[in-house]
């Protein structure tokens, strides 16, 4: 088990557990899991669900010293995660911004994605992952000035159930400046509908 800064331990897969499992589960749905087709697939899936859960280790986030970007706003946007609800275990597609505000050290831009595929590689509900995110973001920057916008499709909203296919969950926690400080908060909606715009 690896461990996240203030967070739950990501999960270990039994790979031939699940296996197995899968096999089972064609069987119950009718199938044939020898037929030619379908000889592998109980493997495939369970790796895929090894891969989805067990994402790499995330190294400690790299920060720099940057005097000059002092009380900037920087805002990373346009981020796509796939993770999955843990109502139907159906994917959700997480369109993810990050905000914060630099003083002295900013954080390697890469590192907004790598955390926000850590944090949707697990069964989830997107509110929990904008607050996860937020929460490991800040940790990171040594700031409690983040912001974290999502707007999230859930397939289990869109191909099955109430099938609203258009439907988006939109998502924000802001907190420290971006809670009290309004002309912050707003200018950092701007930036995210301007990036939104550009996509
Ligand atoms: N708040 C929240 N709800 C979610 C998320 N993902 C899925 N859900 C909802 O979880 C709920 C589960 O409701 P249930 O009534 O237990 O399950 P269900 O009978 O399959 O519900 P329907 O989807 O309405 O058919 C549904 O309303 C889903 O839309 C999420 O990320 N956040
Ligand atoms: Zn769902």
């Amino acid at each position: 088990m690896s461990q996240l800064a203030g967070d739950e331990p990501v999960a270990t897969v039994d790979t031939p557990r699940v296996t197995e499992l899968v096999r089972e589960l064609l069987i119950a749905l009718g199938e044939n899991p020898d037929r030619e087709g379908l000889v592998d697939t109980p493997a495939r899936v369970a790796a895929w669900w090894r891969d989805f859960l067990c994402p790499a280790p995330l190294s400690a986030p790299t920060c720099f010293t940057e005097t000059r970007a002092s009380d900037q706003l920087v805002v990373v946007g346009g981020m796509s995660v796939w993770s999955l609800c843990e109502h139907h275990m159906l994917p959700m597609n997480l369109e993810v911004h990050v905000g914060y505000v630099a003083n002295g050290t900013v954080l390697g831009l890469s590192k907004f994605g790598r955390i926000a595929q850590r944090y949707a590689g697990r069964l989830q509900v997107q509110e929990r992952f904008t607050h996860q995110l937020a929460d490991e973001v800040s940790s990171a920057i040594a700031s409690e000035d983040v912001a974290v916008a999502v707007r999230g499709v859930h397939l289990c909203m869109s191909m099955r159930g109430v099938r609203m296919e258009t439907a988006r969950t939109s998502t924000l926690q802001a907190v420290g400046r971006f809670k009290t400080d309004p002309v912050l908060s707003q200018q950092f909606l701007t930036l995210i509908a301007g990036q939104r715009g550009a996509a």
